[in-house]
């Protein structure tokens, strides 16, 4: 089959052979900005809205996709040449394919083209919602201290004054500094982002930019704007070229970035937003008062569980998350670490037995079509670990709970920041903290704490007998004796 491109002229074409929007794409008005248009924002919230939209409602709430970074050009021309639209195709288990064309990002906004054009945008009243993935290291907060950094380079040219803003917080501010002037009210900011209190956590990046840009504006933005917490989950791997060709080969569409995701999808948003929302209670997201239960237990489990397999699996030789998880060893270790460390230090969460939510993570992991890999999970761990598994340890050392595998898998961390497998393999560690991280690995045997004793990521743990006693061993057992047996003695 010869593929066709994706456009709105093409679309008539595609419908027939793939779910496509039944809505009239020239009636969707943009109500959101959303900056961080990657994979997940793709198959998650643009996803809703499209179901909203082909039941005929929210079509004043279509997505405005903005980029600050140089790496969104792509993002930019792929989805000019495409109108917006792009394939998300839904990976079952049992290898069913479920592709679906997605209309409802209709504009997307390279901010370094044309900055005043996306501050105009987002200061625009029609401008309702500004959501955000721009993961978890995008909010410019101090490791150790949690605060904002001024220093940041990108954040000190925003600051000058008259300067045209690059970064996400010099565009938005200076959008509510201007609907403040005008007597507009402010847009929620609604971030995605897997971080735990991402609301709260937004709210205090931004405050802090708008009050260094001027106290008044950041005690406005403190008092008026919303931040509303959220869980977001859908695991959505990186596109591949071999995704790109199984959809033009299967599909017939020519698509230059489609998404691939799994089936199961989770979204639970506090209910606190300022100028409306979409109705997107009527396509199952959970609109609840206190979203704070379920984001532990997802980021406690989910994402904690992921870091407690991604650097033993990857250290073994394997290189996709599936293959790991299938193997016993690790996901026996995977359970007991989710079952005796995790689970104990969450709330309960109404509705949910915990018990069977980790076996269907196991299951989610296990997917063999999703080919989500290990390299996605272990990126950017200085980002990750501090905020998915230290919270877990430093509630289990206040309370006297067990901590060796949680201490097993930082060490499994260091160990892969070493840079090289099992196999003499060399690792692409990719953190921006890379340099240095591997520089205290490396200092291993004769200084088997230099790692852990960087505290502007650890903290106060490396003073920790109990905690260093688990991990200093962990360490030397994987140095010395590989993951399995490691792991064989964790389970
Ligand atoms: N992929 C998933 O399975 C998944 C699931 C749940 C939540 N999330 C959340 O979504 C985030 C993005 O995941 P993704 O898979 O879409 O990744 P992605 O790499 O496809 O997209 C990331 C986007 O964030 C932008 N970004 C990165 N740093 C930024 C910064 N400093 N300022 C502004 N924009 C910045 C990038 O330019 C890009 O547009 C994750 O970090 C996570 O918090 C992802
Ligand atoms: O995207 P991150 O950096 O927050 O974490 C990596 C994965 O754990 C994450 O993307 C999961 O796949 C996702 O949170 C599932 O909903």
């Amino acid at each position: 089959m010869t593929a066709l491109p994706l456009s709105d002229r093409t679309l008539p074409r595609h419908a027939p052979q793939v779910a496509a929007p039944t809505y009239d794409r020239s009636r969707v008005r943009t109500g959101i900005v959303h900056f961080g248009v990657g994979g997940f924002h793709r198959a998650h919230q643009a996803w809703y809205l499209d179901r909203l939209m082909n039941r005929g409602q929210a079509l004043e709430w279509g997505v405005c996709g903005a980029g600050v970074l140089p790496a969104d050009r792509r993002m930019r021309d792929v989805l000019s040449a495409q109108d917006g639209l792009y394939t998300l195709v839904v990976k079952h288990p049992d290898g069913t394919r479920e592709p679906r064309i997605i209309g409802s990002l209709v504009e997307y906004r390279y901010a370094p083209d044309d900055p005043e054009a996306v501050v105009e945008k987002l200061a625009h009243p029609s401008t309702r919602i500004v959501s955000l993935t721009i993961t978890e290291g995008g909010y410019n907060l101090d490791g150790s201290t949690g605060r904002f950094d001024e220093d940041n380079a990108a954040v000190r040219a925003d600051l000058v004054p008259g300067a045209a803003p690059g970064t996400v917080f010099g565009l938005v501010t200076e959008a509510l500094a201007r609907r403040h002037s005008r007597g507009v009210p402010p847009f929620t900011v609604m971030s995605c982002d897997n971080i735990p209190g991402n609301g709260n956590v937004a709210r205090q990046a931004f405050g802090a930019f708008a009050a260094l840009r001027d106290p008044e504006l950041g005690e406005w933005v403190g008092r008026e704007v919303r931040f509303p917490n959220s869980m977001v989950d859908r695991i959505t791997p990186v596109t591949t070229d071999d995704d790109r060709a199984e959809v033009a080969r299967r599909y017939g569409i020519d698509d230059r970035w489609p998404v691939v995701c799994e089936p199961f999808s989770q979204w639970v948003l506090e209910d606190s937003f300022g100028c409306g929302r979409p109705a997107w209670e009527e396509v199952g997201v959970q609109l609840v008062g206190d979203v704070g239960p379920y984001e532990l237990m997802k980021l406690r489990l989910l994402n904690a569980g992921h870091q407690a397999l991604c650097y033993f699996g990857y250290l073994a030789g394997y290189r996709f998350v599936d293959d790991v998880c299938r193997e016993p060893v690790f996901a026996g270790f995977l359970l007991r670490f989710m079952e005796r460390e995790a689970a104990p230090t969450l709330r309960p969460v109404p509705g949910v037995d915990l018990g069977r939510y980790e076996r269907q993570l196991i299951e989610r992991f296990a997917n063999p079509h999703v080919r989500d890999t290990l390299a996605r999970l272990c990126a950017d761990t200085s980002d990750r670990i501090p905020k998915f598994v230290l919270p877990i340890v430093r509630d289990n050392l206040a309370t006297g709970g067990e901590v060796g595998r949680a201490a097993a898998v930082v060490a499994a961390w260091a160990r892969y920041a070493d840079g090289v497998d099992e196999q003499g393999e060399p690792i692409p560690v990719e953190d921006p903290l890379r340099r240095r991280l591997t520089a205290a690995a490396r200092r291993w045997p004769e200084d088997p704490l230099a790692f852990l004793a960087q505290r502007d990521v650890f903290g106060e743990l490396v003073d920790d007998r109990r905690f260093t006693a688990a991990y200093t061993a962990a360490l030397a057992s994987l140095h010395r004796r590989g993951t399995r047996a490691t792991l064989r003695d964790l389970t």
